[in-house]
């Protein structure tokens, strides 16, 4: 049993791995100015950059979308920039925790999600790398964690009550594994999970009232942003997915 288990865990990590390489390797360029995601997928494709950096001597200069992003750029000795020095970006690279046949995503189970969306809108491109697991038709098909939406702690617990009643459903608020209350965002806030994943929510109506309701910070529903995502497959191959209305010039 304990054999299956590894075998399983392996290949996920290869999964990602080799959905990493591929985006890297077709997107990155020398001269570029990068949003680095967060999570355990962007490790591989920060890996892989600093990999073509060292090897070609590119210039890059890197924006991280969270705390963890920031240590990995220091970790791989990338030059570290930001929005200020940097307002427009050429690429970001970032991980998903779901993705559906549009490219619409779940993002912030890591609870990253804000600085995530800020970095990704100030990017030309989005580039998604992933998983199988995360390759879905419809958002909450595979990933039933709910979807995270990061507010101002003085108000979450109205905030969760409205949702509620507005829009159904159950919304908890995260709680810290090895603290005791609630998980704290890179920014301060609190993060509530919403449990309701019906295929036939208008996500980008419900996103924009979501935006509206004061105390919301952001949410994890980045809508019609990302352009291409790069699942990594069990049998070592890699699936590559476009936003619909975005013109394919590259395979
Ligand atoms: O808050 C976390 C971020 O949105 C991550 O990009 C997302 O959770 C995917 O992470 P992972 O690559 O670990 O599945």
């Amino acid at each position: 049993m304990i054999f299956f288990r590894k075998i399983s865990t392996m290949s996920l990590e290869s999964a990602k791995k080799v959905a990493s390489i591929k985006a890297v390797d077709a997107f990155l360029k020398s001269n570029s100015v990068i949003g680095i995601g967060s999570g355990s997928t962007i490790v591989y494709a920060v890996e892989r950059i600093a990999e073509l950096v060292k090897n070609h001597h590119w210039k890059i200069q890197c924006v991280p979308t969270s705390f963890q992003a920031k240590q990995l750029i220091h970790k791989y000795d990338l030059p570290l920039t930001d929005l200020e020095a940097n307002p427009e970006l050429d690429l970001c690279i970032d991980g998903a925790d779901e993705v559906d046949d549009n490219l619409n995503l779940i993002k912030g189970g890591g609870g990253c999600l804000l600085q995530e969306k800020i970095v990704a809108s100030c990017a030309k491109t989005l580039v998604i790398v992933a998983d199988y697991t995360k390759n879905s038709t419809y958002l909450g098909e595979q990933y039933k964690k709910g979807i995270p939406i990061e507010v101002v702690p003085m108000c979450y617990l109205p905030i969760i009550k409205k949702i509620q009643e507005n829009f159904g459903g159950t919304v908890t608020l995260r709680m810290a594994q090895s603290k005791a209350g609630p998980v704290i965002t890179d920014n301060g806030n609190f993060i509530i999970d919403w449990f309701v994943l019906d295929p036939k929510f208008n996500w980008e109506k419900l996103n924009t009232e979501l935006l509206l309701m004061p105390g919301v910070v952001e949410t994890g529903l980045f809508i019609n942003m990302a352009f291409k995502a790069y699942f990594g497959l069990p049998d070592g191959s890699v699936k590559i997915q476009v936003r619909k209305d975005q013109y394919e010039d590259e395979a």
